[in-house]
């Protein structure tokens, strides 16, 4: 079934030049990008995102990193989309992350791990109304 999820592209993939490098990968997969947006978000849209997270140690310095530089949202669609780009980011830590996977391949760390993808339709749904409303 065809769905659509949130991606973004994180400001360290942003700072280290690695956008074109990342899209291309979703595309060549065969995803459609329906909508792509660079811009610096405030603290009050990093809280909404990452409402599960707010209360979480890691939490501060999570906000500052997302809203310390420009990044890319973007919307893909595609057959099973939301399971589709999940396991092409990978695991959320980039030490453990699989080679092949964009995390795997280009990341380092567990807090700058490039990208971020819906975890759930559910997700989804609630992070494409938050930031893309009326898409
Ligand atoms: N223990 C931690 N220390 C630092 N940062 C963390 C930690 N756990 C999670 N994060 C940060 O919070 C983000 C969201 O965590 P989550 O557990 O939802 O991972 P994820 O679903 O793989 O990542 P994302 O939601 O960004 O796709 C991670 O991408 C990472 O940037």
């Amino acid at each position: 079934m065809s769905e659509r999820t949130l991606v973004l592209i994180k400001p360290d993939a942003v700072r280290r030049g690695l956008i074109g490098q990342i899209l291309a990968r979703y595309e060549r997969k065969g995803l459609s990008i329906v909508a792509m947006d660079q811009r610096t978000i405030d603290p009050t849209l990093s809280d909404a995102h990452y409402a599960e997270h707010v209360e979480k140690p890691f939490y501060p310095a999570l906000r500052e990193f997302v809203t310390g530089g420009p990044l890319v949202a973007l919307v893909l669609e595609g057959d099973q989309a939301i399971d589709v780009v999940r396991a092409m980011n990978g695991a959320t830590d980039g030490r453990k992350a699989a080679p092949g996977t964009i995390r795997g391949d280009l990341a380092l760390s567990n807090s700058e791990n490039l990208v971020h993808a819906s975890d759930s339709a559910d997700a989804a749904k609630r992070e494409l109304d938050l930031w893309f409303p009326g898409l």
